[in-house]
């Protein structure tokens, strides 16, 4: 990866991931590599909802990663940012975003956090890494990883370049040097946090082609991680640096001589250095003891100090004075045989050979051959995909103390790695062999989980520091608790055990904290965080309580930005209101995990929230399930989507404006919206017919209604298959001059398929006269688009009474002699001819319609227990072909008042079976049913049933002689407006033709 990629990537997601993240008031604030840089806007709800689905989703570490990854890119800002990215570039970026992404993962055990240690030096507020669990020694920290970039001479002399006028020191960031391969890389992502101290309790190590962390010795929950980055990183043997053991010890910035020599404000004081050398003489095994042994380091004139941290300038004598470690620096990482020996790393101050973080060892002694690897290769960090499901400690650590009876680390002896860092490798020898005596060795793991972390937190609040700053002395620890939130300021009184290394007792009985090594546990661990027991109550300087968290009991911090307080002052009307307050720390961790910190997960049975790409969870407090106002934003967000949602589709756009208001697959969510209705009822629309589906019909016009309404969405089917029988009706229509239709289940055939309907065709020819002689007459029966609105039933004669279909009774004088049947009026039913006709359904107007004549055959008995056939299962069915051999060809009488439009309509077999609809086996009598017509002209208030069918004008009957087929023409159906529609209905052997 370029160098300027990654520095630029990392700015933005850093950004993104950690600053964004802050949650509100709570400045999590990055240096960036290029602060000047403007990056896209981003909205942080998206962020967050991000991160939270990835905190709920089940699954495998890299799949959750990932998609979060996935959900991250298709966020406009991050498209924006990635326009003018190659895919090489873009992947790089994903994949540095997923190492800021497995941070949040509940299986991680770190977070990033703010941290005032170096605010009194630098007036910034930095950050820091901070365990979430316990962690044994040997732990790899598989989530703390980092991006290198190669960096080429001129970016290396870019970086080196010290502009002290504006104090743009970018050298800060991590550089680290392969001295293989003669290079320096940049080191960039999460693991760019962690701060140096000059007791770490990690080391950067390289396993494989990647580079991470891994822990020395046992992490307490809440404890800072903390690398060395070399004994010339902050000046000459760190003179200047801050760590919380140059604290506790008095060296470093917090040694006299560095203040008084370099005449900036001084944090020591004379009084403290006795407590520190008490601290040390405790401490006989620590590493750096052997510095005091050595001369005082003389004040180097070309040190400097930048506004993040103090750097020197080194002479070529402080070179040759970090070569004297070199030997131990190529200690090999025994039994490491994966990692290629690609180069040696350091952390690298200004000058590379000054760092005491000189190599990462190759994988095989120098003295067991060459170096595996060639030097030319790239040094790479972790990537996603390695990501270790479970972040039980690795094989190494396995190999270490997490094996034998001890939880405290091994020595190199029995240990398959040696520490990266000569000074630290003696250390990490020296805790081992000084834990082996230790009354706790022989403790499993689980007593491992009591022991209290071996650094403890020194730092001073802010209050505390501003007393030091105003020259009342060095500031030491035991009275202050922690200004990064790692520490827990709580005594316990069941801290018994005894630490690893040698931490003096008075420290263990105030500071210890049992540990959990799982996560589940860490529940219960915060069950007792949130339990104030005997606490002792941290004081300023002034002798006055110092306000803590009421989650972590950590003192609460005072964040400045570029020198101003963003936060963490004014509790005052707080406390005296007894109200309670949480770190920055803590309430960052509730946004995210809904959880008290440190728990990432739910206790067992409680519910958890989890939010969706689609619907936006609220956050509520799980203790009382009501909203507090932390969630009123999110909540006015969801207000203003569900109101924009409810209402209907308008220009005006209702809700919070946003700017970038998409739907999961990045299209306008108002586009979206109509897509979905279009959807729903894209099936309900006709051809012909392309009105707004969300448009509500003002008034119920006569006529054709709108498709939009529900009642048209009913009879979807009756449109789609209007035009299937088009061309049918056509050819009965005219069956001379227009072809016949193909499918055979209306055009007449022979045998041999040829269409034959000589009655029909002969009632056609009739029609053809008759139309001839009496225009008027036939005119209504003929539908035009002209006429096709009009109700051809009431067609009115001269005098205005309603006149009857002549055509129906000429036909009926036409048709042969028949058996004469029994039709009665369908008995009474619920439906009525009126409101048919007022709101006329095509469908229950047909069925209706055709239930009326009751035409009673004692030869129908077989037909009526046969269930209903649809016209498909007819279609298959030789025997079900209207000119079937059975069939008498003269039974079909051909009424040419018939539809030019049909439609055959698949009736629910249930459903004809219910209306009673009669199987007409035998050949209706014609006459009957002119004596029915007359029956209801006489009777016009009878059933309203038994009206549609005496309307002569409105239908037509073709009947078969054995009525095997009937034939209904209804001349106007509003609902099948276009004209002439046709809707045949089958059921068994009735066929009914509504027209209109
Ligand atoms: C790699 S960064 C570590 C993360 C840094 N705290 C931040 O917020 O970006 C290194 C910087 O952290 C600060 N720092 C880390 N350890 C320090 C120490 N022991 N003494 C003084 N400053 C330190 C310095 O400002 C240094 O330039």
């Amino acid at each position: 990866m370029q160098m300027r990629d990654l520095s630029k990537d990392d700015d933005f997601l850093s950004h993104l991931l950690v600053e964004k993240l802050g949650t509100g008031t709570v400045p999590l604030h990055v240096h960036k590599m290029d602060g000047s840089r403007r990056l896209p806007k981003t909205d942080t709800h998206d962020l967050m909802d991000i991160v939270r689905r990835l905190v709920v989703a089940k699954g495998p570490v890299q799949h959750v990663v990932r998609q979060a990854v996935d959900e991250l890119l298709l966020l406009p800002a991050i498209r924006y940012y990635l326009k003018s990215y190659t895919q090489k570039q873009i992947n790089a970026f994903a994949t540095h975003a997923s190492r800021y992404f497995e941070l949040y993962h509940p299986s991680g055990s770190i977070e990033i956090a703010h941290t005032s240690r170096y605010s009194h030096r630098t007036g910034k507020s930095e950050l820091c890494i901070l365990a979430t669990r316990f962690m044994p020694p040997g732990t790899v920290i598989t989530e703390l990883k980092g991006s290198m970039a190669n960096l080429t001479d001129e970016e290396d002399k870019e970086l080196k370049r010290t502009d002290l006028s504006t104090c743009d020191i970018r050298r800060d960031f991590s550089v680290i040097h392969s001295k293989q391969m003669k290079k320096n890389h940049l080191f960039l992502g999460p693991a760019r946090f962690v701060n140096h101290d000059c007791d770490n309790n990690c080391e950067l190590f390289r396993e494989g082609r990647y580079i991470t962390f891994r822990t020395l010795r046992p992490i307490a929950i809440g404890e800072e991680i903390t690398a060395h980055y070399g004994d010339g990183y902050f000046g000459k043997r760190n003179r200047h640096c801050l760590c919380e053991t140059c604290e506790k010890r008095g060296r470093g910035g917090y040694a006299p001589e560095s203040s008084d020599d370099d005449g900036e404000p001084s944090s020591d004081s004379s009084s403290d250095s006795d407590d520190s050398d008490s601290d040390s003489d405790s401490s006989s095994t620590d590493s750096e003891s052997d510095i005091d042994d050595k001369p005082k380091p003389i004040i180097n004139v070309n040190e400097r100090r930048t506004r993040r941290g103090v750097y020197a300038v080194v002479t070529k004598d402080e070179d040759s004075d970090e070569s004297e470690n070199e030997e131990d620096n190529k200690v090999p990482l025994a039994n490491a045989k994966d990692i290629p020996a690609d180069g040696e790393i350091e952390m690298s101050a200004d000058i590379d050979t000054s760092s005491e973080l000189t190599s990462l060892t190759p994988s095989m002694p120098p003295s067991d051959g060459p170096a595996l690897e060639s030097p030319s290769r790239a040094l790479m960090t972790p990537a996603p995909e390695p990501i270790c499901l479970s972040r039980t400690p690795s094989s190494l650590t396995s190999l270490s103390s997490m094996e034998g009876p001890s939880s405290t680390p091994q020595s190199d002896q029995s240990t398959p790695f040696r520490s990266i860092i000569s000074t630290r490798r003696q250390k990490a020898q020296d805790v081992a062999a000084s834990s082996s005596k230790a009354p706790a060795q022989s403790e499993p793991l689980a007593s491992t989980a009591n022991t209290p972390s071996k650094r403890l937190t020194r730092s001073v609040s802010s209050l505390a520091l501003s007393t030091k700053d105003n020259g009342k002395g060095k500031e030491k620890a035991s009275a202050t608790p922690a200004s990064t939130p790692g520490r827990r300021g709580r005594p316990r009184k069941d801290a018994t055990v005894k630490d690893d290394v040698n931490v003096k007792k008075e420290d263990v009985e105030t500071r210890v904290l049992r540990m959990r090594p799982s996560t589940a546990n860490i529940a219960d661990a915060t069950k007792e965080v949130g339990t104030p027991k005997e606490r002792e109550i941290p004081r300023g300087p002034d002798g006055k309580p110092l306000p803590i968290c009421s989650t972590c009991s950590n003192v609460l911090p005072v964040i400045s930005v570029d020198s101003k307080v963003v936060w963490g002052l004014g509790f005052e009307n707080s406390r005296k209101k007894k109200q309670k307050m949480e770190c920055p720390r803590c309430i960052r961790h509730f946004a995210i995990y809904q959880q008290p910190w440190p728990c990432r997960v739910a206790p067992h049975g409680s519910a958890v929230f989890i939010p969706t790409p689609r619907e936006e969870s609220t956050p509520v407090d799980p203790s009382t399930r009501r909203v507090s106002h932390k969630v009123l934003p999110v909540l006015d967000r969801k207000l203003a989507a569900a109101a924009s949602a409810s209402a209907p589709v308008s220009p005006v756009k209702r809700g919070r404006p946003r700017k970038y208001e998409r739907d999961e697959d990045g299209r306008p969510i108002k586009k979206r919206r109509i897509d979905i209705a279009r959807k729903g009822t894209s099936d309900t629309r006709s051809k012909t017919h392309d009105s707004d589906p969300t448009e509500e019909p003002v008034k119920r016009k006569r006529g054709r209604p709108r498709l939009s309404s529900p009642r048209a969405q009913k009879h979807k089917f009756v449109k789609i298959k209007v035009r299937v029988k088009e061309e049918e009706t056509t050819v009965q229509l005219s069956p001379a001059s227009q072809p016949r239709s193909t499918n055979g289940r209306f055009g007449k055939k022979d045998k041999n398929g040829d269409p034959v309907s000589p009655r029909a065709e002969r009632a056609a020819e009739r029609d053809k006269m008759r139309g001839d002689e009496d225009d008027e007459t036939s005119a209504p029966t003929r539908i035009s688009p002209r006429n096709k609105n009009k109700r051809p039933h009431s067609v009115e004669d001269g005098d205005g009474s309603p006149r009857k279909r002549p055509l129906l009774q000429g036909d009926m004088e036409m048709q042969e002699p028949e058996p004469a049947h029994r039709v009665l009026p369908r008995p009474a039913s619920s439906f009525r001819g009126g409101r048919l006709f007022s709101n006329p359904n095509p469908l229950s107007f047909a069925l209706h319609a055709w239930a009326s004549p009751v035409v009673l055959d004692d030869s129908s008995s077989s037909e009526d227990e046969k269930p209903p056939v649809t016209p498909e299962e007819d279609a298959l069915s030789p025997a079900a072909d209207i000119s079937s051999p059975d069939e008498p060809e003269s039974s079909s009488l051909y009424i040419p008042v018939l539809p030019r439009v049909a439609s055959i309509y698949k009736p629910n077999p249930l459903t004809f079976a219910k209306r009673r609809w009669v199987s007409l086996s035998t050949s209706p009598s014609v006459s009957a049913l002119a004596k029915l017509n007359k029956d209801k002209q006489d009777n016009p208030d009878e059933d309203a049933d038994s009206s549609t069918v005496t309307t002569t004008e409105t239908m037509s009957v073709l009947a078969s002689a054995r009525w095997t087929k009937v034939t209904v023409a209804v001349k106007e159906d509003a609902y099948l407006s276009e004209g002439e529609v046709c809707v045949s209905f089958h059921c068994t052997d009735i066929y009914l033709t509504v027209a209109v």
